[in-house]
């Protein structure tokens, strides 16, 4: 069977470069540091690293750049924080010095992905989002730590790379036209999918299978890498005849299925759908049409249960007219109808059957945290829990992200409020929802992103969630979080001046204890520098970290692949 058209590589054809061919002359100094050390906000695209293959091995390693961060603390925001500033070169890989002790157990790799550089030559893009997918690997293995980070070659970094100009629609980007008629044709390219990218920068997954697969919004945006070397291996192709052009970026993975949502633009709803492991193929396991409209509700993520699939209708909905601008709005593709209202969804798993759909207040939200059963002494269902990361139905969460606001932190806390929204959803006929915060949020200084869970735990009831929070003033999550929903508390861990990324848990081989495990995240400092930070799952101490040689950029979702 064949898994995925395979692409050109065009890092692996080219022989690795000496430093001095792309150095610019002028200066002993590499381009993207200025003469007093500083990061510049806007690296050229032709960044002297960019083309080197700088690769423990099999070839002798190569120092990394020789970055001298400024030694100064900078808040989470400053114009040169690493967080926000695109990586420096095009890839590496190195063991990193490790203080603390890394459990003999943690055996594998944790891979994250993200949007990791944020210009092309000159121009800088706008949103978080908008950035060219950036992997960065930590394999842990008897007590050692080898990392590394590769740019994905989708067809849209590539064109960009080779025209030095954006080529394709990205979340927040559109591409300039050189007249009408280019125009006319983009718009037509629009409408088949054509023109939007590919950039899989939002996630990264391990399939039932083994295969490894990068992700976002657009269908086309799901390539297959390799686990080890972070190489592109190709396009991972649906074979299916389903179609659409979008679906959730963050699909439910087991060890035997893939479940997404395709939502339907034209019709608006969204169609519920299941690959098997092993297969490229979905199969529609049911429908969903929405209440409100005028399109569906955005469906970054979804929950699920063990016997059901929750299809969440918020009033955040896809914008048609918006995605044929060539300027952003400040909703991007994506318009906010609290007239629309907001519902929920439940299908059954089996038959595809909705078994119950009710109002619930307004909410904006991209991640669901976990959702499970509830059941009454006979065992019948008689509510399912949702938890989300909910930003107080405040849309201006989008607008925040963008890379001006977040590159100029000035002590103002401007972070808008965020909780775990839990969602109540009745199945016994009744109409309404219930939203409310699981805990008070000033527990994480109200701030509640990039989550996860126990994955043992997927679907079931649970105790313990894992996210950023935050410590203010701040314009971004700057604490890692340790929610314990029964005890109604959180535990918090912060450093002045650090952005940490999604903190993800890995539970230890053979544990019975939900928390028994570790969490894994990266932290970029406001000095300029960042390390990989392994937390104790359950007392939430560090137990370890390890520096990187030079600074990380913010990295949105990571997964883990067990070495057996
Ligand atoms: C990084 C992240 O979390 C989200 C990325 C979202 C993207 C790339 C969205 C892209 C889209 C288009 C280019 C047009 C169609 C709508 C939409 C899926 C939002
Ligand atoms: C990083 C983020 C929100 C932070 C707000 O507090 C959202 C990322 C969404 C995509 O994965
Ligand atoms: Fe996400």
């Amino acid at each position: 069977m064949a898994f995925c058209t395979p692409i050109r590589n065009s890092l692996s054809s080219r022989p690795t470069m000496a430093l001095s061919d792309h150095t610019n002359k002028k200066s002993a100094l590499p381009s993207f540091l200025t003469k007093n050390g500083l990061f510049r906000t806007q690296r050229p695209f032709h960044h002297p690293y960019l083309s080197v293959t700088n690769v423990a091995s099999p070839s002798p390693p190569i120092a990394p750049p020789p970055l001298t961060p400024p030694k100064r603390s900078d808040t989470t925001g400053g114009p040169h924080h690493p967080a926000w500033t695109s990586i420096p070169q095009e890839r590496w890989e190195g063991e990193l010095h490790v203080q603390g002790q890394i459990p003999l157990w943690l055996k594998g790799t944790y891979l994250r992905n993200g949007p990791g550089l944020w210009h092309i030559g000159d121009y800088n893009f706008r949103h978080l989002f908008d950035g060219y997918a950036t992997l960065v690997k930590l394999h842990f293995e008897n007590g050692r730590l080898i990392a590394g980070h590769r740019q994905l070659e989708s067809q849209a970094y590539q064109a960009s790379k080779k025209n030095q100009k954006l080529c394709y629609r990205e979340f927040s980007e559109v591409p300039k036209h050189d007249n009408f008629l280019a125009y006319v044709g983009e718009l037509a390219n629009l409408f088949s999918g054509a023109s939007l990218t590919d950039n899989a920068n939002t996630g990264v997954t391990k399939l039932g299978d083994g295969r490894v697969v990068c992700l976002t919004e657009t269908q086309k945006g799901s390539y297959v890498i390799d686990p080890n070397t972070l190489e592109t291996l190709g396009r991972f192709e649906y074979g299916d005849t389903l179609g659409g052009l979008i679906h959730s970026a963050h699909p439910i993975v087991t060890d035997e299925e893939f479940l997404t949502l395709l939502p339907d633009l034209i019709k608006p709803g969204y169609l519920v759908v299941r690959m098997e492991a092993g297969s490229n193929e979905r199969k529609v396991i049911g429908r969903v049409d929405c209440r409100g409209g005028p399109a569906p509700g955005w469906v970054h993520s979804f929950p699920v249960t063990e016997h059901y699939i929750v299809v969440p209708e918020m009033p955040l909905r896809y914008c048609a007219q918006n995605l044929l601008r060539a300027e952003p709005t400040p909703l991007y593709k994506f318009e906010w109808h609290p007239e629309s209202k907001a519902f929920m969804h439940v299908m059954c798993r089996s038959s595809g059957n909705i078994v119950a759909s009710v109002e619930v207040p307004l909410f904006v939200t991209f991640h669901y945290i976990n959702a499970y059963e509830e059941e009454d002494e006979d065992g019948r269902v008689t509510a399912i829990i949702a938890d989300c990361c909910e930003h107080s139905a405040d849309t201006t969460i989008l607008d925040k992200l963008r890379l001006n606001n977040l590159r100029s932190f000035n002590g103002q806390d401007v972070l808008p409020d965020a909780r775990v929204g839990r969602f109540r959803i009745p199945m016994n006929g009744s109409e309404y929802g219930i939203l409310e915060a699981a805990l008070e949020p000033n527990e994480h200084g109200r701030g509640m992103d990039m989550c996860s869970i126990n994955p043992n735990y997927l679907g079931k009831k649970y105790r313990y969630a894992y996210a950023c929070g935050a410590q203010r003033p701040c314009n971004f999550p700057n604490t890692l979080t340790k929610v314990d929903l029964e005890e109604k508390k959180a535990k918090n861990w912060y450093e002045e001046g650090a952005v940490p990324s999604e903190p993800f848990f890995v539970a230890r081989p053979g544990a019975t204890e939900e928390d028994d495990g570790v969490v894994i995240s990266m932290v970029s400092e406001g000095n300029g520098e960042a390390f990989a930070l392994l937390l104790d799952g359950s007392s939430f101490e560090e137990i370890a970290r390890a520096k990187f040689p030079y600074g990380m950029p913010y990295g949105l979702h990571g997964c883990w692949v067990p070495k057996h």
